[in-house]
């Protein structure tokens, strides 16, 4: 049996120093390549964070059954993935696989008149103080002060005996998330009374969700006009300002092909980086993985297809010799420590070659995650594909990649963009890919319209109550700007009707 660690730190993988919480496990069959390293370096660490794992029914082998949260006191639910390390340098992770994604909690400690000041204690337990009540209102007072303490106290501790500090704004962060309903604020709709989502027609969804915006390179990359550079770069950086945490920032592919991103360096360069953000870029090639890493780029994409003329078309080669390719890339990558993503297009329909058989999609991207890709984005590229197609596709890549490394890239061609989202989050899948004002398309599949627009897929996600961490107004004023820039309407309704309420207001304001 060999020893794996699980590492469980907020949004940015790649800043170790923002770690909040770690788990040991065991777990049969995991390489133990640097996992010792990992273990040396936090091991005081784990020693703090046991307590808490083992109230949040989470410090046990992922081969085991995980227990139900503690009730009552699972103050909350929160959607967080778990990655399994597999090598570090420095601080840096640069290799992880195998995520997961659990909804667990921040904490829960036993109350006593004025608080417990025995944490952090062995004798962890779960306060009973509301069973067989109604927990909103028999807890909230306890809960509040419950849930701040316990924030406060592992905080503390956190940073006494690992050196580790809660990046500025987490506590704040994780303070309402770990107390949301409890402590009086309004309840997430789909969720029960101790904050865990109900189930929504049989399924259940993910309670918070990453999305990864594709307007800037997938969006721009079939624009006719020229783009100035300065465009690109306000647009990156006011998406990164209304809050989106993967803002995909460009491709390092021929200029020759793609005339439109041949600017990819100078944008790079430009952007103003904020820390929590990554920007990850397309490289189709050791040549564009040279320049991207010139260039600063610290994630990159590859980006293979389910379809054999697709990927002739695209990337001129055959999916073998694709795959063969982006096996190199993937491995310069990580001699550079640089986080890979992977594509797989035409993973539903190809404009080429009509409907694509599951199975196919799947394989390639069980070959992506092969070559170490810590996630696999499946695109239908051509955006026609249905709940129904979707849900097929998915099932089958399930088989072989957990959904937590899947992510959807779901293109709007007729309209089933929502719906294709949906279907993703109703299978587990908690990474949507979206670009602002649905733009884009890609120039080698004719007649495809944009992804699926990024307000659109915010606005749907707030009705669920679903994180997100974006700030819907900012998104519409920079889908607003992007749209003035290129002279276009916005392929998002939502953008369109909070447009269309703003000027309503403003004319009865009149
Ligand atoms: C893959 C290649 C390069 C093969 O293109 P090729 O013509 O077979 O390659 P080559 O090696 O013969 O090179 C041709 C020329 O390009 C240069 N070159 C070669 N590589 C680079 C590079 N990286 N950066 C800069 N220059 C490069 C190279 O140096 C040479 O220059 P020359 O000697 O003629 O002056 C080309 O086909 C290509 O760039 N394709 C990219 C097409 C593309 O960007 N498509 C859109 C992105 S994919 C997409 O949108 C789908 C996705 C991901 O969103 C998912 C979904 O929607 O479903």
């Amino acid at each position: 049996m060999n020893l794996a660690c699980q590492i469980h730190f907020d949004d940015d993988m790649r800043h170790l120093h923002q770690l909040i919480k770690i788990y040991a496990c065991r777990k049969e069959g995991q390489p133990v390549a640097n996992i010792q390293e990992v273990l040396d370096v936090n091991e005081a660490s784990v020693t703090i964070a046991r307590p808490w794992c083992t109230v949040a029914g989470l410090f046990q082998s992922l081969t085991e059954v995980r227990e139900d949260t503690p009730m009552p006191f699972a103050v909350a639910g929160q959607t967080r993935k778990k990655y399994i390390i597999e090598k570090m340098a420095g601080e840096k992770i640069v290799s992880r696989k195998q995520g997961i994604t659990t909804v667990t909690c921040v904490g829960a400690r036993p109350l006593s008149p004025g608080g417990d000041a025995s944490f952090p204690a062995d004798q962890f337990q779960v306060c009973r103080k509301a069973e067989a009540k109604e927990v909103g209102t028999a807890c909230t007072e306890s809960c509040q002060s419950a849930c701040k303490s316990g924030i406060g106290d592992y905080v503390a501790y956190s940073q006494k005996f690992s050196g580790f500090a809660l990046a500025t704004g987490e506590e704040e962060r994780m303070a309402p998330y770990g107390s949301y309903n409890l402590l009086g604020l309004e309840r997430l709709p789909f969720t029960d009374s101790a904050g865990h989502l109900e189930t929504f027609l049989g399924s259940e969804l993910p309670t918070s969700v990453t999305i990864v915006e594709v307007g800037p390179r997938d969006g721009l990359q079939n624009e006719k006009e020229a783009i100035p550079t300065s465009t690109k770069v306000e647009l990156i950086d006011r998406l990164g300002r209304a809050g989106l945490s993967v803002i995909e920032a460009t491709s390092f592919v021929s200029p020759k092909w793609v005339p439109q991103l041949a600017d990819s360096a100078e944008v790079l360069q430009q952007i103003s980086k904020r820390p929590n953000v990554r920007y990850p870029v397309l490289t189709p090639n050791l040549k564009g993985l040279q320049r991207a890493i010139t260039a600063g780029a610290q994630e990159v994409a590859i980006f293979a297809a389910a379809s054999e003329t697709f990927s002739q078309q695209n990337i001129n080669c055959s999916i073998a010799e694709s795959l063969k390719r982006f096996e190199e890339v993937a491995d310069a990558a990580k001699d550079a420590q640089i986080a890979i993503r992977g594509y797989v297009s035409c993973a539903v329909g190809c404009p080429y070659e009509g409907a694509i058989a599951p199975a196919a999609a799947a394989d390639v991207a069980a070959r992506l995650m092969e070559f170490g890709c810590y996630e696999v984005s499946m695109g239908d590229t051509n955006g026609v594909g249905t709940p129904a197609t979707v849900a097929a596709m998915f099932k089958e890549c399930a088989k072989a990649i957990p959904v937590s490394a899947l992510a959807a890239h779901m293109h709007d061609t007729y309209g089933q963009g929502c719906s294709n989202v949906l279907t993703a989050l109703q299978m587990g899948i908690s990474t949507i890919d979206s670009s602002i004002a649905g733009l884009g398309g890609c120039p080698y599949s004719p007649g495809a319209s944009g992804n699926v627009a990024t307000e659109d897929v915010v606005y749907m996600l707030s009705g669920f109550g679903i994180q997100h961490g974006v700030d819907l107004d900012a998104l519409v004023d920079t889908s607003a700007f992007i749209c003035k820039a290129l002279g276009r309407t916005s392929g998002s309704h939502v953008a369109q009707a909070v447009l269309g309420a703003r000027q309503r207001q403003s004319a009865m304001a009149a």
